[in-house]
């Protein structure tokens, strides 16, 4: 039998100063899916995908991967377990040229496949290529969303959550961010996708869940929730 790939999170429970911000949520991230993630300004969406990645501790519940318990784990080792996380804010070095900041994110690779990684990335996002000897500050928010994103392709994840694709960036932009997810889950990486716009989200994701004060009020087909708008508007109002 074929191992099951998966991320599975069993009623994850996330404190926050002092607060709890999440209540037992509990839902799986296939791979080779990209599984939308929604809900209104503070529901505990980057609270749920920071306890995912190590960034921040679970009070309480399980974080799977494929069988293998990743909750307690620091970050470094989560994201070598194959689980890459593109924060919000597309943040870079900004002192760093393009290629270095692609680069110490494969420092663990062999020579030969941090080469592989730069040309992939570079294929993926030419316009970094044209670029690799920049600064990373000299960027434009869309450039340093690929850089971003491009951290997590070269680190060749089976995982990529990416909190916030969209934020502040133009539209033809977002749109080859969203190819390059389309891609990874093509080769079999699960996505975990965070995103304010809910059209955008689900016109690329196959799954979706919505989030609601730091519930889950939602999970299913992409298509199911299109046809119920009722579900996303409630959680958008309740806020
Ligand atoms: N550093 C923090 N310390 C204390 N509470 C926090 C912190 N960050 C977020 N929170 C609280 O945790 C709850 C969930 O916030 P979270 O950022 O996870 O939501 P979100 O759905 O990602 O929203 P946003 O889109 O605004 O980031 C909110 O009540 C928020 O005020």
């Amino acid at each position: 039998m074929s191992e099951r790939i998966a991320i599975d999170v069993d009623n994850l429970v996330v404190d926050r100063g002092g607060k709890r911000v999440i209540h037992g949520v509990s839902f799986t991230v296939p791979a080779g899916e990209i599984t939308a993630l929604l809900g209104a300004n503070g529901a505990g969406k980057s609270s749920t995908v920071m306890a995912l990645a190590g960034a921040i501790p679970a009070a309480g519940g399980d974080i799977w991967l494929s069988g293998m318990k990743l909750d307690g784990l620091v970050p470094d080792r989560i994201r070598r377990e194959g689980i890459a996380l593109v924060p919000e804010g597309h943040r870079v070095l900004g002192q760093m040229t393009v290629e270095d900041n692609l680069l110490v994110a494969a420092l663990d690779r062999t020579a030969a496949g941090r080469k592989a990684g730069l040309d992939r990335v570079f294929a993926i996002f030419p316009e970094l290529k044209e670029r690799r000897n920049q600064l990373a500050s000299n960027l434009s928010g869309g450039q340093k969303q690929m850089v971003a994103m491009g951290q997590a392709f070269i680190a060749r994840p089976r995982f990529m959550i990416v909190d916030e694709l969209s934020l502040g960036l133009a539209p033809a932009v977002v749109k080859r961010l969203g190819e390059a997810l389309t891609l990874a889950a093509g080769e079999g990486i699960g996505v975990l996708l965070i995103e304010q716009f809910a059209n955008l989200a689900l016109g690329l994701s196959s799954r979706a869940m919505v989030m609601e004060r730091g519930r889950l009020a939602f999970t299913g087909t992409s298509a199911e929730l299109k046809a119920n708008p009722g579900i996303l508007h409630g959680a958008y109002l309740a806020h």
